[in-house]
Parts: structure tokens; C-alpha cells; sequence
């Protein structure tokens, strides 16, 4: 029987608005950044097929939720917490309805824990929000029990089965990420579909110029950001595979799960289809996996359903010969993919706005965030997730109870 401390409270904050209307910028909502930054640098989404929507992201509210944190405090006092996107509609769920689940039990009970928030949210969750509050939930839940059993997460997940971890970063300078010891760079599209051939052409531009910065052997991806149709997509890969794309991500909807499959059908051999940033649970990635949609799965634990979640949809992959490569979320992604064979190498996304420096995904919201070092990183063996949340940006917790 377990003799852990029980579960005394939860609490849900956001990052407290500096009352200029805007969310304070960067922390676990990596998308809420200041002009200039690359992340909003007219990338192709689904609303760019309206030219006033196309420039920026936050134009169509990217960034309107903006962060949330999920503190669980036990009855001797320790307390875990965890960091995720959802801001003040996530807070209202995890404290009106989540926190029942967890307050007075045992914190090892995370199989339990998890059923019921998510069977109880189900008639109006499922996927988006309500599943990424439960993940905060559950990322803080297990961060507590770390610091309860005095063990990081990795080892209570059975292990590391790799000394580091190697790293692709993501961000619109490959040649930079070369330079700084990655084994990749991703790239945003640029334009989309709306934006025709010049658009297309514009792409393939971008794609080559990094090709012949970056040599033949450095891997090359487009991240597409859900903004493409089969068409497209299908054209853009197999002229991008004239110059060595490796993957093209995220091409469709992520409802669509049979362009998915034609597209994996349609690229040329040896380019492989990605997708699951924006899929959630166990079942949306059976649908992926069964309809045999892409050739890496890309789950973000901190949308995805947590680490609990993160497990089966791992072993629903491995099973299918499928590699899981978590989208961002770093140390929460760290944690996992260390104890995993089908994940070999792990996303870094470049913070800084020039893509051209490694800063803390993060930044400035966690203290003690580990960033890879010439593209490798040990995984720290502190308790929990390792990190401690930095208390200088002011929170709100809008429903207390
Ligand atoms: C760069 C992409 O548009 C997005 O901001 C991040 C992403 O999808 C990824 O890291 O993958
Ligand atoms: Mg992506």
C-alpha cells in the first residue's frame, strides 16, 4: 500500500495580464512573441487563405489563450506543478471540474486520476482544451509524484535507454541549427495555397537556398502548420524531394485523416509524411496509426492527454514500426523520449526571434530548463521534471475556490 502524502489542493493560474491587452509574451504559449520574431513571420495556416489574416498568427489570435499552470500540493507540503498553453478557459476546467478528482487521493493513482477527468469531461472534451487541461493536470501530477519518490519522471517510467539526447531544431534558420550542432533544421512554409504558384515557387526557393547552406547530408523538413490541400501538399512534396526534403509535416487538417493517407500514398519513396502535433489521445493516434497516415508521430504531451496518455499512444506506434518524435513541450517531452526506442531523436524549437541562438524553449517561465549543447543533452536527474517555475512573472488565479 502506498504511503504517500495525499493530495490537499489544486490550483489553476494564468500568466497575469500586464493590462496592455496583450498576454506577457513567450512562456509555455511559445506563440505569443513580439513583432519581428520568426514564429509570426507570415507562416501558412488555414485562416491565410484570407490575405488579412496572412501575415501574422496572433492576427487571428493565435495567442488568445496564453498559459496555464497547474500547481498540486500534497498534504505535507510538497508541490508539484507543470506549465501548458490553455490560459483562463483551461484554469476554469481544471479548478470547476478536475481538481475533484484529485483532492484527498493518493497521487499514485494517475491511471485512475486520468480515466476520470477524462471520462467526465467527455460529452463536451475529447480533444482540444479539455484534454489539454487534463494534461496539465497530469503533467503536475506526476511531477509532484517525482518529488514525493524523490525521482525524475524518466525513471519512473522505466528507465533511460540512451546516455542523451539528440536534437533537430525547428525555427527558419537551418543553417544556424547546423552551425549550432543540430542534426536538422525544420522550416516553416511560408505560403500556402492561397498564394499560388509564386507562393510555391517562393517555398522551393527557401527550401534550396538552405540546401546549399546547409551541404547535401543535413536533414531539411517544411512544417505546413495544417495550411495545405492534397493537392498541394502532393506537388510540393515531390518537388521538394528534388532537393532532399527529408519530411513534410502537418500538411492537412488534422480531421483529415484520409489526405493524410493519400498523401502517404502519393509522396515520393523515401520522404516521409508527419503529423499528431494537433491530435489528442490514445484514439485519434489508433486513427493515424491504423489508417496508416504518416510515418512519424508527433504528439505534444502537453496537449496530447500528459505523460499518463503519452505511454499508450507510444506503444500504439512502437507496435506499428511508427517513431513517435514529440512535438516541443521540453522537459515534458524530454522525460519521455529518453525512455523510448521509437524515439530517437527529439525537437528543439528555437525561441529566439532570429532563430539564430539557443535560448530556453520556455523562456522566461521555468528555472533550471535544460537547452541541448551542440545539439545533445544529458537529461538532468533532478526529482520530478527538474525545473522550478519562475515566481518574478506574476500569475492570476482567476477561480479560486
Ligand atoms: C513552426 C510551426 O509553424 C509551429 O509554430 C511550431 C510547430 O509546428 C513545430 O514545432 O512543429
Ligand atoms: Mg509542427
Amino acid at each position: 500500500m502506498s504511503r504517500l502524502p495525499r493530495i490537499k489542493h489544486v490550483r489553476a493560474f494564468v500568466v497575469k495580464n500586464d493590462g496592455t491587452g496583450a498576454n506577457q509574451g513567450g512562456g509555455a504559449d511559445y506563440h505569443d512573441q513580439g513583432d519581428g520574431h520568426w514564429i509570426d513571420d507570415h507562416i501558412a495556416t488555414p485562416m491565410a487563405k484570407y490575405p488579412e489574416y496572412r501575415q501574422s498568427r496572433r492576427s487571428f489570435g493565435i495567442n488568445v489563450l496564453g498559459t496555464l499552470v497547474v500547481e498540486i500540493e500534497a498534504d505535507n507540503g510538497v508541490v508539484g506543478f507543470a506549465v501548458t498553453t490553455g490560459g483562463e478557459p483551461a484554469a476554469y476546467i481544471v479548478e470547476k471540474h478536475l481538481a475533484r478528482f484529485l483532492e484527498g487521493r493518493d497521487p499514485s493513482e494517475v491511471e485512475k486520476i486520468w480515466d476520470q477527468m477524462y471520462f467526465s469531461t467527455q460529452y463536451y472534451g475529447r480533444k482540444g482544451l479539455v484534454v489539454n487541461a487534463i494534461s496539465g493536470v497530469d503533467l503536475a501530477l506526476w511531477d509532484l509524484l517525482g518529488r514525493l519518490r524523490q525521482e525524475p519522471v524518466f525513471a519512473m517510467l522505466g528507465g533511460a535507454v540512451r546516455d542523451e539526447l539528440t536534437f533537430y531544431a525547428t525555427g527558419a534558420r537551418p543553417d544556424k541549427a547546423k552551425e549550432l550542432g543540430f542534426i536538422g533544421g525544420k522550416m516553416p512554409l511560408h505560403h500556402g495555397p492561397a498564394e499560388g504558384e509564386e507562393g510555391l515557387r517562393k517555398n522551393l526557393a527557401e527550401l534550396e537556398a538552405m540546401r546549399n547552406a546547409c551541404g547535401d547530408d543535413f536533414w531539411l523538413m517544411f512544417d505546413c502548420w495544417m495550411a495545405l490541400d492534397l493537392n498541394y501538399a502532393t506537388r510540393l512534396a515531390h518537388e521538394a524531394h528534388k532537393l532532399g526534403l527529408k519530411w513534410i509535416e502537418e500538411a492537412l487538417s488534422p480531421d483529415d485523416y484520409w489526405g493524410y493517407q493519400a498523401l502517404k500514398k502519393n509522396a515520393p519513396k523515401g520522404m516521409l509524411v508527419t503529423t499528431g502535433e494537433h491530435e489528442a489521445t490514445r484514439w485519434g493516434f489508433r486513427m493515424l496509426l491504423e489508417m496508416e497516415c504518416c510515418d512519424i508521430i508527433q504528439p505534444d504531451v502537453g496537449w496530447c492527454g500528459g505523460v499518463t496518455e503519452l505511454q499508450k499512444i507510444s506503444a500504439l506506434a512502437d507496435s506499428k514500426g511508427v517513431l513517435m518524435i514529440p512535438h516541443g513541450s521540453s522537459v515534458y517531452s524530454y522525460h519521455f523520449v529518453v525512455t523510448r526506442h521509437n524515439s530517437p531523436f527529439a525537437e528543439f524549437l528555437m525561441m529566439a526571434p532570429g532563430a539564430d541562438e539557443v535560448v530556453p524553449m520556455f523562456h522566461p517561465q521555468l528555472i533550471g530548463e535544460p537547452v541541448p549543447v551542440n545539439g545533445k543533452l544529458k537529461v538532468p536527474d533532478t526529482p520530478g521534471f527538474g525545473v522550478e517555475l519562475n515566481r518574478d512573472i506574476a500569475l492570476h488565479r482567476p477561480y479560486a475556490r
